[in-house]
């Protein structure tokens, strides 16, 4: 799958634009690039594809790549080993939280758990101290599985500060996500990380998100809060999760660019 994904990023200019996506008028798939002033000031700089890989049934083919010529057949098989392991992975995190086995797929959708996949291409960067592929943040999705290039660059805070993650080849990382620390009550948490540039190599990774439904409605399971363990999170659908946390995020941009008016000014 990776030598797929990358062979699109190779391809002409012209050629990927064809995909773009046009988050303006709501069509959220295909390829993008970014370049923007994140709320720290800093600058992010990546390309990235992204389209729905599951359910089966609600594949928009005509938003994955057509060149090269195996990457359907490659991110297809991908997406299936994938969700295999995510029944596998809720499954011991359920009985960690004592919990009946099934009870996390359940929750997260079952048959309508969504899967999305984001290729992120982060371009070399002559001064990596000045830019960021991708800022400090944590997934929205409960679980996320990702893969590399094998060139450093994804960074974990761990223990008050920011650790490289080992490049070990074959090797899958998986995050818990924000829906799976809410669901847990915090017993999981969503860990915080961020995508360096690089200075010599282009670094690719392949993120595959592994999301409820919008409407599915997500809160501290009953079972893991009691008088003890209040529940830390409010119940919300998970489509307000995430517009309760792009609009956090939008209002943290406003203020940081406030703030930087207000400093040249005086
Ligand atoms: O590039 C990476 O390793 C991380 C990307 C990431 O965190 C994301 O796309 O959410
Ligand atoms: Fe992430």
């Amino acid at each position: 799958m990776a030598p797929a994904g990358k062979a699109f990023f190779d391809l002409p200019v012209e050629e990927k634009e064809k995909y773009a996506n046009d988050h303006a008028a709501g069509k959220i798939a295909g390829y993008g690039s970014k370049l923007a002033n994140n709320a720290s000031g800093q600058l992010e700089w990546e390309d990235y594809y992204f389209h729905l890989l599951w359910p089966e049934q609600r594949r928009d083919m005509t938003t994955w790549p057509k060149h090269p010529q195996e990457y359907i057949e490659v991110t297809d098989a991908y997406g299936r080993e994938i969700r295999k392991l995510v029944t596998k992975i809720l499954a011991t995190l359920s009985s960690d939280l004592g919990v009946e086995e099934e009870r996390l797929e359940r929750v997260l959708g079952g048959e309508n758990l969504e899967m999305q996949l984001k290729i992120n291409y982060y371009p070399r960067c002559p001064q990596p101290e000045l830019a960021l592929g991708v800022e400090a943040h944590t997934d929205i999705s409960a679980l996320t599985f990702l893969l590399h290039n094998m060139v450093p660059g994804l960074q974990l805070f761990y223990e008050g500060k920011w650790v490289t993650a080992k490049c070990i080849p074959g090797a899958l990382i998986v995050h818990i996500g924000d829906q799976v620390e809410i669901l847990s009550n915090g017993k999981f948490t969503s860990g915080l990380h961020r995508g360096l540039v690089n200075k010599e190599k282009v670094r690719i990774s392949w993120a595959v998100f592994c999301d409820p439904p919008k409407d599915a409605l997500i809160g501290p399971m009953k079972e893991v809060v009691d008088e003890s363990n209040p529940p830390l999170f409010p119940a919300k659908t998970f489509k307000e999760h995430t517009d309760h946390k792009l609009f956090k995020k939008a209002q943290a941009q406003a203020e940081a660019q406030a703030a930087k008016k207000l400093d040249q000014s005086t």
